[in-house]
């Protein structure tokens, strides 16, 4: 048996009675290291804990290990219980979709512990949930790379009033350019997108394309450590939140569409300078 479990969004202890107890049960355990980080990061410290925890070893499942190796897992799985644990929700990203699917087609029986995700954590800012469009993703820019197919997405969601959550880059494990070249991999420290950097990119391509979907005046809603003790939350203009020092990853973002009295008020207690 296979079993997918979330973590949940804070700490080692947001993990469910139920999926703490079918990771005792595993022989195996893996913990996907590639769509999010747990507030107390993913260093050998912070996996000790989650090892402490569970009274078992925790294999660290990088991008490579999950696309290349998934079969292998697939195989144990087979055989024997495998745990692979996701920050989140298992669902709260695209990628794990294709491995439900993939050990459907081994027949291999899956089972899934769910648990809070960033995509219904940010309801805390007062948005409705049921008001929200397409989820977009903003990947880093680079010199020759600045892809905006998230604009049009943005647009659609404002033409119907809805809010959009704007999910960030996360680059863990990335080749360096060179020792691509060179044909020994090494790798580029971690890199989170902070909001700053988002809303810059945003306005970027909003210059570029010229369509007024949404402007440096417009209100959002940054937020950072969803679901760990420090988390922050902050409403205001882009223009605004590019002042904020929203501190350690992870961040996201919401571009709020039309507003509802109560979500107004609701988030007014987030506003910059007390809202209206
Ligand atoms: C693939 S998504 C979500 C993955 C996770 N499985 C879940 O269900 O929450 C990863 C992105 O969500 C956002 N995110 C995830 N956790 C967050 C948190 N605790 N606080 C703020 N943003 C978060 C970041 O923008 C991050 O790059």
């Amino acid at each position: 048996m296979l079993y997918i479990i979330g973590l949940g969004l804070g700490n080692e202890k947001d993990i469910t009675v139920k999926g703490l107890e079918a990771v005792k049960r595993c022989k195996k355990v893996y913990m996907e290291a590639y769509t999010s980080l747990l507030s107390f990061g993913l260093s050998s410290d912070g996996l000790s804990t989650l090892e402490k925890l569970y009274g078992k070893p925790v294999i660290l499942a990088d991008r490579e290990t999950v696309e290349e190796k998934a079969d292998d897992i697939l195989m144990e799985a087979h055989e024997s219980d495998v745990a692979f644990l996701v920050v989140g929700d298992p669902f709260g990203a695209t990628t794990h979709t294709d491995l439900v699917v993939r050990a459907k087609k081994l027949g291999v029986d899956v089972k899934v512990v769910h648990n809070a995700s960033v995509m219904n954590a940010v309801g805390v800012c007062g948005l409705q949930l049921y008001r929200y469009g397409e989820t977009v993703s903003i990947p880093f820019f680079t010199e020759t790379w600045r892809p905006n197919s998230f604009y049009e997405k943005i647009q659609r969601n404002r033409m119907l009033g809805l809010h959009t959550l704007c999910l960030l880059d996360i680059r863990v494990k990335e080749p360096t350019l060179e020792s691509l070249c060179r044909g020994r991999k090494q790798y580029e420290p971690p890199r989170y997108m902070t909001i700053r950097t988002a809303i810059e990119q945003l306005l970027e391509v909003e210059q570029t394309l010229g369509e007024s979907v949404y402007s440096e005046d417009t209100t959002c809603v940054g937020f950072a450590r969803l679901g760990s003790e420090d988390q922050m939350v902050v409403a205001g203009s882009m223009k605004q939140l590019l002042m904020v020092d929203f501190g350690e990853p992870l961040h996201c973002l919401v571009i709020v569409g039309e507003t509802h009295p109560v979500e107004g008020e609701m988030l007014g207690f987030y506003t910059l300078g007390g809202g209206k």
